[in-house]
């Protein structure tokens, strides 16, 4: 049985600017098990989206191990880290990213079907989702007839649609008022938690973090 959904080892990468190297990861270790909700903790230019963009496969340049589910991904070439993203991973970002001509349920819908889903299968599953967080009444409607807190819901709803063991999130209520950045996290950890993903979630706000399971900071390069 594999015991970890994410191991990193001995994680760097470093940036070059104007003839100045940068290094930003400077040997990043981190294990996160099945289930379990990691806050990553660092104020702003830690690294903290730097290190969630080496985990999503997002880019290359790094040097270390990322294990996900127990693979090696760090050396995956391009469709390898297209089907890690699409069969382990589900993303949330700080601005929800919905495709805009596409209504709630149709953007939940989209990764469930690249993944071979029917039609109603998809929709049943989007449906699911959208009510779990409150939206089931709000199916049809684009993502400019919705809210900010009803955009952030259903940009989680897809982060979640194809069940993956690792969710990472990177400041995911960044861009709503305290209120309902407060309720949709809650919501947000409620789901992960019911789905049974984990989660790794980039925040600089302490008294969210210590929502989470855990609190793991990035402080020059590393994480303590
Ligand atoms: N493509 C890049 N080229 C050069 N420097 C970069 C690049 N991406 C990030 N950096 C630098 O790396 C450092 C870490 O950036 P990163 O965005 O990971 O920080 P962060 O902790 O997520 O910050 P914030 O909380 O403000 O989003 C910063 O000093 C940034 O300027």
């Amino acid at each position: 049985m594999i015991d970890s959904v994410l191991d990193v080892a001995g994680l760097t990468r470093s940036f070059s600017q104007g003839g100045e190297t940068i290094e930003v990861l400077r040997g990043v270790n981190l294990h996160v098990g099945p289930g379990e909700i990691v806050a990553l903790l660092g104020p702003s230019g830690s690294g903290k989206s730097t290190l969630l963009q080496a985990v999503g496969l997002l880019e290359g340049g790094f040097g270390g191990s990322i294990k996900i589910d127990g693979e090696e991904a760090a050396r995956l070439d391009s469709d390898g880290r297209t089907r890690v993203r699409r069969d382990k991973l589900g993303f949330v970002y700080q601005f929800h990213h919905l495709l805009p001509d596409f209504n709630a349920s149709e953007n939940v819908e989209l990764p469930l079907l690249i993944r071979d889903a029917t039609r109603a299968q998809a929709k049943d599953r989007a449906g699911e989702l959208l009510t779990a967080l409150g939206l089931g009444h709000r199916l049809t409607h684009r993502p400019s007839q919705l809210s900010g807190g009803e955009q952030q819901r259903v940009a989680v709803a897809r982060a979640l649609a194809n069940r993956p063991a690792l969710v990472l999130a990177d400041e995911p209520t960044g861009n709503l008022d305290e209120a309902t950045a407060d309720v949709v996290l809650a919501e947000f950890l409620r789901l992960v938690r019911g789905e049974g993903s984990a989660a790794l979630i980039a925040t600089h706000n302490e008294r969210m973090a210590l929502k989470m399971d855990r609190v793991v900071r990035l402080h020059e390069g590393r994480l303590a």
